[in-house]
């Protein structure tokens, strides 16, 4: 059977901040159709690898494609193929979430009538309709993943690329979204998506990535990297769980 394009690519990216390298020669494969899940610790390199892997941030090395199109030196192309929910979403604050969706799916070069009703659609199914009126910067921080989100989808990407997206998002609306990607990932998009919730994980991905100090350190279908036990323990087994240092605070005990 040929070789499939890969959604994602990434081939020994890598990312310097001063001394310290926060992203390590990493190579990932994202296959077509797959709901990939990127885990790993605080400050393991998750975010800053997909903002390189999306041409969000320069790389030091190495690079990435989308379908096979290259992020640096093929931006249009490889852009128009995907949604992105960045960490620390800058959004335009002084628009109202449908502003915000009209503005960017102009930009996108959407025609108007499509945009509208789009918005629409989305505004409604986030359950974004009653802040219609609302500025972006009056939202919460769940209403800005939610309308960060909405403007991931608009265009109708291949590829999903999402930083942490159920972060202090509610139940009910988290609900909402898995029931979204799954739609998405069963229409044909693929979907990469970082989180520290191993169980959420579990759950929607069929593939899964653990990042530790820059570094992939297991990769592939989600049955083969936890094998017999929980993706919890399989990634507490590979990050080093005996780092933990909590029987230290001893001022802690009554
Ligand atoms: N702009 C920056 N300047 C300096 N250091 C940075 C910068 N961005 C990230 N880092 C460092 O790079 C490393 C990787 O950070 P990154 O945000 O990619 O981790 P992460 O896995 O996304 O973490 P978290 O789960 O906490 O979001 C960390 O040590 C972080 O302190």
């Amino acid at each position: 059977m040929p070789q499939q394009t890969p959604a994602l690519e990434i081939r020994a990216l890598t990312k310097r901040f001063g001394d310290k390298v926060a992203v390590d020669a990493v190579d990932l494969d994202v296959p077509p159709g797959s709901f990939f899940g990127l885990v790993g610790q605080n400050g393991a390199g998750k975010t800053t690898t997909l903002s390189m892997a999306v041409g969000l941030l320069r790389p030091d090395g190495g690079g990435a494609r989308i379908f096979g199109a290259d992020v640096w030196a093929a931006p249009t192309q490889a852009k128009a193929l995907v949604g992105v929910l960045p960490d620390g979403l800058a959004m335009p604050e002084r628009l109202t979430g449908r502003e915000a969706l009209t503005y960017l799916g102009l930009l996108r070069g959407l025609p108007k009538d499509v945009v509208a009703r789009r918005a629409d659609e989305l505004l409604d199914v986030l359950e974004l309709d009653t802040a219609e009126r609302t500025l972006i910067i009056e939202y919460s921080t769940g209403m800005r993943k939610k309308i960060g989100l909405a403007t991931a989808l608009l265009h109708a990407p291949r590829l999903l690329v999402l930083d942490e997206p159920f972060e202090a998002v509610d139940p009910v609306s988290a609900a909402t979204i898995k029931t979204i990607l799954r739609g998405f990932v069963a229409g044909g998009g693929s979907i990469v998506l970082s989180s520290h919730v191993m169980a959420l994980v579990e759950q929607l991905c069929d593939h899964v990535a653990v990042v530790d100090a820059g570094r992939v350190v297991a990769a592939g279908p989600l049955d083969d990297v936890r094998g017999a036990q929980s993706l919890e323990d399989t990634f507490v087994g590979l990050v080093g769980g005996e780092r933990t240092g909590v029987k230290e605070l001893s001022w802690l005990s009554r």
